[in-house]
């Protein structure tokens, strides 16, 4: 008796029998009914595979289209208008890091005197991102658009130029603080060398090649002991990796200027606070945890030394940014061809008065109304440097850049502000 699978499938034509007619009638119908309903079933296999790849193609598509945050034609339009320039002998400027503290504070800078802005943001979460988006917010109501993408989009970089003939990008868009370094290395690869290298590329091919300013770092100094801290002095001491990638960052640029014709400047903040700031940032932690009161943690530097920074006011570095725009020769390039030498600039913005950190907790807790819970400890090493303290005398000359806002008059602008985004009302929180 064969079994049921060899009824179906003989495996050898020997195994049909011709003698038994009817059986053979019955075995060929039963062979020719199972060969149709298998190639029935072929059939309905392959209809349902190709449906379901071309609806994966379609889903893939669709949703592409649909979580694009750019392309289309609505897009180019917020794109231009954003960028038109409303004052005679304006610049188109292309923000990156528009939605972070400086590139929201240049970008509104830049649309009230008449200049046309497009910002570019990848809105992550390094810190509360609806911070972010209450600046994005903000600069909506000024006119100004800002585009949620990366530079390290090469693509999103192509198609803005190919929109809008930028005459300046002001980048400023990075990974930002130096002790989180430690914590997550890759993001400062990521954002202040990759995507550093994809923005000089879009850059070096748009035609024409927009100048560039972009930020550097007090950083840079690293472990530098000569005071105040001049343009000239060594920077190959780096003591966090923070710093490390802004230093290669000037030598990136640099090769960019060389090669190119790209007109670059860099520009050395020196600890940069005000109304909008970073949470990441001590003033602002501070003023957080004091408010809760919560403790603080005051770093203090070898042998019980008081740590100091050049503490910079938001709006003092705003002028730095765009009086470098105001100043900067063009890009010589064209097509990625160097026509001829560019300049290649690098200042310090920095206020040339360093205040120590507890004088820092001191002004806050006079502006705040409360006292501090001081949990003072040693420095770690975690990337720190003792003080920072900026000459400015290049920007000062070049760029007309003079610093007029002390930390005491800074941090109650902060204050005010702080008080009134957080809903604060005299020292208590609104609910
Ligand atoms: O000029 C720059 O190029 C950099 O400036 C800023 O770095 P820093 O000068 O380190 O500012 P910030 O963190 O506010 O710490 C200030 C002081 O408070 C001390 N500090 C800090 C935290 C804490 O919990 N306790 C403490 O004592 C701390 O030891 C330090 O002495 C930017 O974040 C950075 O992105 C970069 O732009």
């Amino acid at each position: 008796m064969p079994s049921l699978e060899e009824e179906l499938f003989p495996s050898t034509p020997g195994k049909f029998k011709i003698e038994r007619s009817h059986h053979m009638n019955r075995q060929l119908y039963r062979c020719f009914a199972s060969t149709s309903t298998m190639f029935l079933w072929a059939l309905f296999l392959i209809a349902l595979t190709a449906s379901y790849l071309s609806f994966q193609g379609f889903v893939d598509s669709g949703s592409r289209y649909l979580t694009a945050s750019w392309g289309g034609i609505q897009w180019e339009k917020q794109v231009r208008t954003s960028a038109q320039i409303h004052r005679q002998g304006g610049m188109s400027v292309l923000v990156t890091g528009a939605a972070g503290f400086v590139g929201s504070h240049v970008s509104l800078a830049l649309k009230r005197r008449g200049d046309g802005v497009v910002g570019l943001d990848n809105f992550n979460d390094y810190y509360d991102p609806s911070l972010k988006k209450a600046r994005k917010s903000l600069l909506a109501t000024h006119d100004v658009f800002i585009v949620e993408g990366d530079v390290n989009d090469a693509k999103l970089l192509a198609k803005l130029f190919d929109v809008v003939a930028f005459t300046h990008v002001m980048h400023l868009a990075a990974q930002a603080g130096v002790r989180y370094a430690m914590e997550n290395p890759h993001s400062y690869v990521h954002s202040n060398i990759a995507g550093l290298v994809t923005l000089l590329e879009a850059c070096k091919t748009a035609n024409p090649q927009p100048a560039i300013v972009w930020a550097s770092s007090s950083s840079v100094y690293g472990l530098n002991e000569k005071v105040p801290f001049s343009e000239s002095d060594q920077t190959d001491q780096p003591a966090s990796l923070y710093a490390a990638t802004k230093k290669a960052g000037e030598e990136i640029t640099h090769t960019y200027n060389h090669i190119y014709g790209l007109s670059i400047t860099g520009l050395r903040f020196f600890t940069v606070y005000g109304p909008w700031g970073r949470p990441d940032m001590a003033y602002f932690s501070f003023t957080r945890n004091i408010l809760q009161g919560k403790p603080i943690t005051v770093y203090r530097g070898k042998n019980h030394v008081d740590l100091a920074r050049d503490f910079t006011y938001i709006d003092d570095i705003v002028k730095g940014c765009v009086g470098s725009l105001d100043t900067s020769a063009k890009s010589t390039g064209s097509g990625g061809k160097k026509r001829g030498p560019a300049p290649y600039r690098i200042f310090n913005l920095g206020n040339t008065s360093p205040v120590t950190v507890p004088t820092l907790v001191s002004i806050l807790e006079r502006h705040l109304k409360v006292k501090a819970k001081r949990n003072i400890v040693d420095m770690p090493g975690n990337g720190d440097v003792p003080f920072t303290h900026a000459n400015i005398s290049s920007a000062r000359r070049e760029l007309g850049y003079k610093p007029t806002t002390d930390l005491q008059t800074g941090l109650k602008k902060f204050v005010k502000w702080y008080l009134s985004y957080y809903g604060y009302n005299h020292g208590k929180p609104v609910n």
